[in-house]
């Protein structure tokens, strides 16, 4: 019997549509209410003892809608995309803390595998995991005793607040044995991915519930936290190294999944799927599989997503008739033909990472590889003919094909244009032969220089700077040359902009008095005061005149020592620019910050003592 009113049963089927399955027009079926019904009751099924090797679902429609993360998420350390090495440590860590407590941190890359490495783990050597998930909206709370605020009769807790009592309640009580949970396990461990906000604006509250856990608890606890290639540093901000010592937590780092893990398990789960459809689902080929694996940057989530779209977008396509090869989108071109797959497929496979798979991650380039993209300037084979052709007297100006999208690099590479320009302008000539390439990729610099020397309009024309920069070096070398492994360095400008923000500051600071704008002080005052015989300074005052004042090369006798790029290294944060004007009114403002800039009477005494620095007479003739 329908009890609902006809209005209610309308809204009612609206309110199915908004929660359509994911795949339902990849799977080729039209919304079924009836269908919709029966897979939002169906919970993402845990399989139990399974192996790759075998089918473990059956293959309809609800099973189709079920993602495949989900449904080959590992179940035993066998089957697990993670280094062993890895989960060694994890594992020795759990076993070393199973009934003293304890707090761990695993870090790394998102869908690499730290999570699944503690469930597997916890699976095998019998602990119950209990997960703290932030609570999506505030709940009403029934607790009068720990409310945070009471609005018309109901209490309301805050996140913290109910993560701290989620944290006493695990540690202080044990699991409850539930019919269908496979047995009581004998230990328990806290499983924490979340975290409540508040802690990321106030990391000293996490802090004062992790002491007073240390304390008490007798059970592990594990925070999962990812972190980007850019390093956006949550550890750093949640877990400072003081804490980490003062209440000796362990943490471990993951690297991405090794693209031999990714492609076992990619190719396992698209063998297993294509006996399972009948040959509906599309197995991809070496090449395809090899695509997905590269645009997933060794994130194993999203490369088992990437297949799980690359096959259902095939099978749907044609309608459950087993597709050819050639009828097969390629990775990276949803639909797309497959005519230039000839001229594709010559190309290294390392060099196809440019190409996205589908749904591929938007892979992020470590600064030090972006780099070497760009002055090891790696092209195409022979075959490529340019199209239109050059007429003869620019022939000079043909080039082979790139092997990278140049934009695309310095976007990955996750630096501004205009510091990407400055490690080019530091670097590039260690890579060329010719003096004349030299002249013609230090003009295309230079031209980038000036696209952005007008503040006014610098915003808009930083990406086109960029653009003249990397492709003005590409195309300056006029034959590939192969100049094997050279270290790069950061750009020297760095250091100089750094010692001319200080020296802005001592300045200031130091002659005030004259009431000068501090570009005036270095380059009129300062220099004078050299002069004088008796400057009538004070000590600090005299150190800074000689060291800035009169150029002192003999401190530099040879080429300064750059620093060396490492593989792994990020680009420092970007200052924004500091207006030189302004001087006497932001002068209290700066007070501060002048402490920590100025050379102090002690650091002064310090230089004087190292390098035998005199305090010369100088006549004023
Ligand atoms: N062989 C495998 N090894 C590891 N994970 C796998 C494997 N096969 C499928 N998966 C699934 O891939 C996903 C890996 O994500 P996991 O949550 O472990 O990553 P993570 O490093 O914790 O990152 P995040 O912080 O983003 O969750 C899980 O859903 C897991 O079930």
């Amino acid at each position: 019997m329908d009890l609902l009113p006809e209005g209610s049963r309308t809204a009612a089927s609206t309110v199915k549509r908004w929660v359509e399955p994911s795949f339902i027009e990849l799977s080729g079926g039209s919304f079924d209410p009836l269908f919709q019904s029966k897979a939002d009751t169906k919970r993402p099924r845990k399989r139990k003892g399974a192996t790759f090797n075998s089918p473990r679902l059956e293959c309809g429609r609800g099973a189709q809608d079920e993602s495949w993360v989900d449904r080959y998420s590992p179940q035993s350390l066998a089957e697990l995309a993670v280094h062993k090495k890895k989960v060694e440590e994890v594992q020795t860590w759990m076993n070393a803390h199973r009934s003293k407590g304890g707090i761990l941190i695993l870090t790394g890359p998102s869908g690499s595998g730290k999570t699944a490495t503690v469930r597997v783990l916890c699976q095998e050597l019998g602990f119950k995991v209990q997960e703290w998930t932030n609570p999506s909206n505030v709940e009403p709370y029934s607790s009068w005793q720990t409310a945070d605020w009471r609005i018309d009769g109901l209490s309301y807790t805050s996140q913290v607040t109910q993560f701290r009592e989620f944290l006493l309640r695990a540690y202080k009580y044990s699991c409850l044995n539930m019919a269908g949970d496979g047995g009581a396990a004998d230990s328990k461990l806290i499983l924490v991915e979340d975290f409540p906000n508040q802690f990321y604006r106030e990391p000293s509250s996490l802090h004062e519930l992790l002491r007073r856990f240390v304390r008490v608890a007798r059970c592990p606890l594990v925070f999962v936290v990812s972190e980007s290639v850019s390093g956006d540093g949550s550890v750093r901000s949640l877990f400072p190294r003081e804490i980490q010592e003062e209440l000796h937590i362990s943490c471990i780092s993951f690297n991405p999944v090794a693209p031999t893990s990714m492609m076992k398990v990619l190719g396992s789960i698209s063998a297993q799927e294509a006996v399972k459809s009948g040959g509906r689902t599309s197995v991809p080929v070496q090449a395809e599989l090899e695509a997905l694996c590269s645009g997933s940057a060794g994130d194993v989530r999203s490369a088992i997503n990437s297949l799980q779209f690359f096959c259902l977008l095939g099978s749907s396509v044609n309608s459950g008739v087993s597709r050819t090869k050639k009828d097969r989108p390629a990775p990276g071109r949803r639909g797309g033909s497959r005519s230039n797959q000839k001229t594709k497929k010559t190309k290294p496979v390392k060099d196809q990472e440019e190409e996205q798979a589908i749904g591929g991650k938007d892979a992020a380039l470590f600064l030090f590889r972006a780099l070497g993209k760009i002055l090891h300037c790696k092209r195409g084979g022979h075959e490529a003919v340019p199209s239109p052709a050059l007429p003869p007297h620019l022939l000079h100006h043909f080039r082979e094909d790139l092997l990278v999208e140049p934009e695309a690099v310095v976007e990955r590479s996750h630096v501004s244009a205009e510091m990407f320009n400055l490690y080019l302008h530091q670097n590039y000539l260690d890579f060329f032969s010719e003096v004349e390439d030299v002249e013609r990729a230090s003009e295309y610099l230079s031209d980038a220089d000036l696209l952005t020397a007008d503040w006014t309009n610098r915003i808009i024309m930083r990406d086109y700077s960029s653009s003249v920069a990397v492709r003005g070096i590409l195309h300056s070398h006029s034959h590939q040359v192969s100049v094997g492994f050279r270290p790069l360095h950061k750009p020297d400008w760095l250091r100089v902009s750094t010692k001319h923000r200080e020296n802005c500051l001592t300045a200031r600071h130091l002659f005030r008095d004259f009431c000068l704008p501090a570009a005036c002080l270095q380059v009129e005052l300062l220099p004078y005061l050299a002069k004088l015989t008796n400057p009538m300074r004070n000590h600090t005052q005299i150190t800074f005149i000689q060291e800035v004042g009169q150029m002192p090369l003999r401190k530099h006798p040879s080429r300064l020592k750059l620093e060396t790029l490492t593989d792994k290294e990020t680009a420092p944060e970007e200052e924004d620019e500091k207006e030189d004007g302004g001087l006497e009114e932001g002068q209290d403002q700066t007070e501060e910050a002048l402490t920590a800039s100025q050379p102090k009477p002690t650091t002064s005494r310090a230089l004087l003592e190292d390098e035998e620095v005199t305090i010369e007479e100088y006549s004023s003739d």
